[in-house]
Formats: C-alpha cells, sequence, structure tokens
C-alpha cells in the first residue's frame, strides 16, 4: 500500500503519484524510483570519498584573482613547469592560438590604415586627414588589399580551433571552449568595427587542414599557409614608417596589446613553427568560466602537508565574476592580479570604466569580503614591464591618477606609489590585522616569476604550520 503525504503539502502533492496509476505503472514508477535513489546513494559516496581524501591529502587551493588581462592564467602556465610532458604535448596546440594572435594584431593596423585610406580617399570636404597628417599611398592600398586574405585564415583558425575535441583531449576541449566564445564575441565585433573590403570572399580555396593538436610543428594546414604566403606583406605593414606614424598618431600602442608577436613574425610565421614555453606564456586566450589544474608540489619545510596543490583560475570579464564566489569558501590562499599597466585604458566589457579603477574596487571587495578574512592575500603588481615602457614613451600617470601629482614618472615612482595605495585599502578594508604580501611582476618573465612563486609557495607554508600549530 502506497503511504501518502498529506495533501496540504505542496512539494507532497507534487511528487505523488498520479491517483489513476495502473498496477504496470506503479510497478515502472517504483523501479525508476529505486534505481534513482540507486545512482544518488552512489553519487553521495562518491562525493563524501573525494572530500575525505580531500581533508587527508590537506589539498592547497590557490584562487587568482583580477579582471581580464591581467595576468591570471599567464601565472597559471607555471604549473606546467611541474608537468613537462604535459606541457610538450599543449605547446602544439597552442600554434593556432599565437596565429590566430597574429593575424587579430595584424587586423588592428590594418583597420586603422584602412580607416585612413577611406578619409584620404573622401571627396574632399568629408577628408578630415589633417588629424593624421600621413601621406598613404596607392601602394599601402594594394597592401592593404592582399592582406584581407588573413581574414581567411582567422575564420579557419577559429573553426579549427573550435571543433569538437577527440576524447580525452581536455586541453584542447577547454581551448576550443574559449575559442568558441571569443569566436561569437568576434563576430559582434566585427559587425561593429570591421571594414568593407575585410569581408571579401575567400580568394583561394584550400581543403580543412589537420587539427591544430597534433603534436608536432612539421605539417602545414590552410591558415599556416596562408600566413606563411602573406608573411613578406605582414612584415611591411608592421615595418612601414607611415603606418607607423599614424599608429603613433592615433596613440594606438600594437606592441603593449595582448598577444603581440609582430616582432617575431618570421619565426612565428615559419611553415614548421613550432611555440616554445616562452610564446605559450605571451599568447592571449581568454578564460570563460572556472577551470582548476591540480599539480603535485614539493613543500621541503612541510612534508606533510600539501602534496598536493589545486590552482583556480577563474575568467575575470565582469559578467565571469559571480562564478568566483563557490570557490571563496574553502580556498587556501589568493593571488590577487592587478595590472597596473593598464591606468589610462578602459574595460573591453564596460568602455566606461578605467581598469585601474575597476582593479581597486575589485581589491576592495576582495579584501573586506567576509569569506576570505581568513586568508592571505598575495597581491601581483602585474605588467610592470609595460608600466615601464609606457612611462618611458612620456604617458604620464599624473594625467589618470591626479594624486600621483608631480612625482618623477617613472615605473620605481609610479609602482611605489600605487602600492602604497593598495596596501592602505588593505589595511583599511580587512577585518582582522593581515600582513601586506606584494610583488611587483611581469609574470611572462620566466626568471623573476619562478623566484616569486617560490616566495609565494614559501608564505602559504609558513601559513599552513602556523594554522595545524594553532589546530
Ligand atoms: N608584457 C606582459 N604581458 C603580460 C604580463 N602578464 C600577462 N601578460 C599577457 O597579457 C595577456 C593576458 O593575460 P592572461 O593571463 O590571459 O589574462 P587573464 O587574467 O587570464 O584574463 P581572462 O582569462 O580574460 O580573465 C596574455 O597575452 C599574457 O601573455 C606581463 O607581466 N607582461
Ligand atoms: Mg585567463
Amino acid at each position: 500500500m502506497l503511504s501518502r503525504a498529506p495533501l496540504s503539502d505542496p512539494f507532497a502533492r507534487l511528487l505523488a503519484p498520479p491517483a489513476n496509476e495502473t498496477p504496470a505503472e506503479r510497478q515502472m514508477r517504483e523501479e525508476m524510483e529505486r534505481a534513482a535513489k540507486l545512482r544518488s546513494d552512489a553519487i553521495d559516496e562518491e562525493l563524501k570519498k573525494e572530500r575525505n581524501a580531500l581533508k587527508s591529502k590537506r589539498v592547497m587551493k590557490l584562487l587568482l584573482l583580477g579582471q581580464s588581462e591581467s595576468g591570471k592564467s599567464t601565472t597559471l602556465q607555471f604549473q606546467l613547469a611541474y608537468t613537462p610532458q604535459a606541457f610538450k604535448a599543449e605547446r602544439a596546440t597552442w600554434r593556432g592560438v599565437i596565429q590566430l594572435n597574429v593575424v587579430r594584431s595584424i587586423r588592428l593596423i590594418l583597420d586603422t590604415v584602412v580607416d585612413a585610406l577611406d578619409r584620404q580617399n573622401a571627396p574632399s570636404g568629408d577628408d578630415d586627414s589633417s588629424i593624421d597628417h600621413v601621406q598613404l599611398t596607392e601602394e599601402h592600398d594594394r597592401l592593404c588589399r592582399r592582406l584581407t586574405r588573413l581574414r581567411d585564415a582567422e575564420a579557419r583558425l577559429m573553426a579549427q580551433i573550435s571543433a569538437p575535441a577527440e576524447e580525452g583531449d581536455g586541453f584542447a576541449q577547454r581551448i576550443a571552449d574559449k575559442i568558441s566564445q571569443d569566436a561569437a564575441q568576434a563576430r559582434v565585433d566585427k559587425e561593429l568595427a570591421v571594414r568593407a573590403n575585410w569581408k571579401q570572399p575567400f580568394q583561394r580555396h584550400h581543403p580543412p587542414g589537420p587539427r591544430s593538436s597534433v603534436d608536432a610543428g612539421d605539417y602545414v594546414d590552410a591558415p599556416t599557409d596562408i600566413i606563411n604566403e602573406l608573411r613578406q606583406d605582414m612584415a611591411t605593414l608592421w615595418t612601414d614608417p607611415d603606418v607607423r606614424e599614424l599608429l603613433r598618431r592615433q596613440k594606438i600602442r600594437v606592441e603593449e596589446t595582448s598577444g603581440f608577436f609582430l616582432n617575431d613574425l618570421e619565426r612565428v610565421t615559419a611553415r614548421n613553427y613550432f611555440p616554445t614555453s616562452d610564446d605559450v606564456l605571451r599568447a592571449r586566450l581568454k578564460t570563460e568560466g572556472v577551470s582548476e589544474y591540480v599539480f603535485q608540489m614539493e613543500m621541503p619545510q612541510a612534508r606533510e602537508h600539501a602534496a598536493e596543490w589545486r590552482i583556480i583560475d577563474v575568467g575575470g570579464a565582469r559578467s565571469q565574476r559571480a562564478a568566483w564566489m563557490p570557490f571563496f569558501d574553502d580556498a587556501s590562499a589568493i593571488i590577487f592580479l592587478a595590472p597596473i599597466s593598464a591606468f589610462d585604458q578602459v574595460l573591453a566589457e564596460d568602455r566606461s570604466v578605467n581598469r585601474l579603477e575597476d582593479s581597486v574596487t575589485l581589491w576592495k571587495q576582495i579584501c573586506g569580503n567576509k569569506l576570505l578574512q581568513r586568508l592571505e592575500l598575495i597581491l601581483f603588481l602585474n605588467k610592470m614591464d609595460i608600466l615601464d615602457s609606457k612611462l618611458q614613451s612620456g604617458v604620464r600617470l599624473a594625467k589618470y591618477v591626479r594624486s600621483f601629482g608631480e612625482r618623477p614618472n617613472d615605473v620605481e615612482n609610479a609602482a611605489k606609489y600605487l602600492r602604497s595605495k593598495f596596501h592602505a585599502i588593505h589595511r583599511e578594508y580587512s577585518s582582522r590585522p593581515r600582513k601586506f604580501y606584494c610583488f611587483a611582476t611581469s609574470v611572462t618573465d620566466v626568471v623573476q616569476t619562478s623566484g616569486i612563486l617560490a616566495a609565494v609557495r614559501d608564505i602559504i607554508t609558513r601559513q599552513i604550520l602556523v594554522q595545524s600549530r594553532l589546530l
């Protein structure tokens, strides 16, 4: 006999079997319920086992936080140093990403040059080329037309990289997920910003090449073919003095954008190009969602503790930040990255917000977050190399951060000043006294970053020891 809950209970009413159920239907339903319960119990058991395993291993969970393009995923690339085989396999997959980075940089320049050509060729009256004062020629026009074939390479690269991954190809799948999101965004961008002749139909067709996850760089697929054929034209565009002058006047600093490889064109456009580890650190691939990476790290001072580290890398764009919260609960430490070179830039997702201001707001939220009070926060003032070249080229910090005042406009003074600002927030917003750990970093610099990460590891190890003594 079925026991029925009182009908006043709305959940019981929803879950109650239909009144006109036949014996056969009832038997089937009960079997399905039994199977569902077995499945649910098995999942509970798995979760319990996993929790116990984590406890006994004392897994360290390190969260990487910061706005988009702050350098979180780049910092994470250092975990690959602990797994050389995986790193070698991943490098091949990065080839397509780096080729895409090259094409995007060239497109940025092309859009600027084509814009200037359009203005220059506009009927007099509409011509405001006086802004540029750079006289472009027929040869520039022909060069741009030849380079529109890169559009073909770009589309193919995006399709190739976002093709369904083979089973077990976790990294390729992660890249595919990210690229398909990027591609969707790029489609929107193109509609808004791309010149008409950029959309010219493909001039030549190639059969689709093999997927980019093969483990050697010695094959030639369609994008590699196109990029290789156009390498001289790309180099001519990038080194042309008039184009350089045009970019300078429009304050477009391609060399400071993420994924910049134009000074290595000859190497990265070669048919047998295979990325170096340095290339992988410099490549740009936006993170969507949250990824967790597990690796083993030796901790000599605390051998019994935390052999297993989990690094959580999150997407930093505003739309991604709600996904951070669930990871606050059991985090062991946080590295917060503030790319201080971005003081004169705005967020890609909201062009009304200055990127340095956004980093400061985020830092306040992290320092003041109740769930994170027990953790030590480690701050990376990142992209110091770009900050240095930006200040040296004459961009003034005081124009964007008024309180910087008359201090010398150099990297030492700028970093010292911004460090003191972040420190003051740390003091003011933390609800208990905690030490301020801050490093000036360029996380693409392998040697420097290895040293800094070793220091970070020591900070966290000490923290574990103190905590375990307190327990
Ligand atoms: N020159 C220089 N480039 C850097 C530095 N840190 C990161 N980059 C580059 O900046 C770009 C963005 O870095 P990512 O690590 O992808 O940024 P992210 O914080 O993971 O960004 P999201 O995934 O969008 O949240 C990459 O092309 C990196 O190579 C740095 O210190 N100096
Ligand atoms: Mg990332």
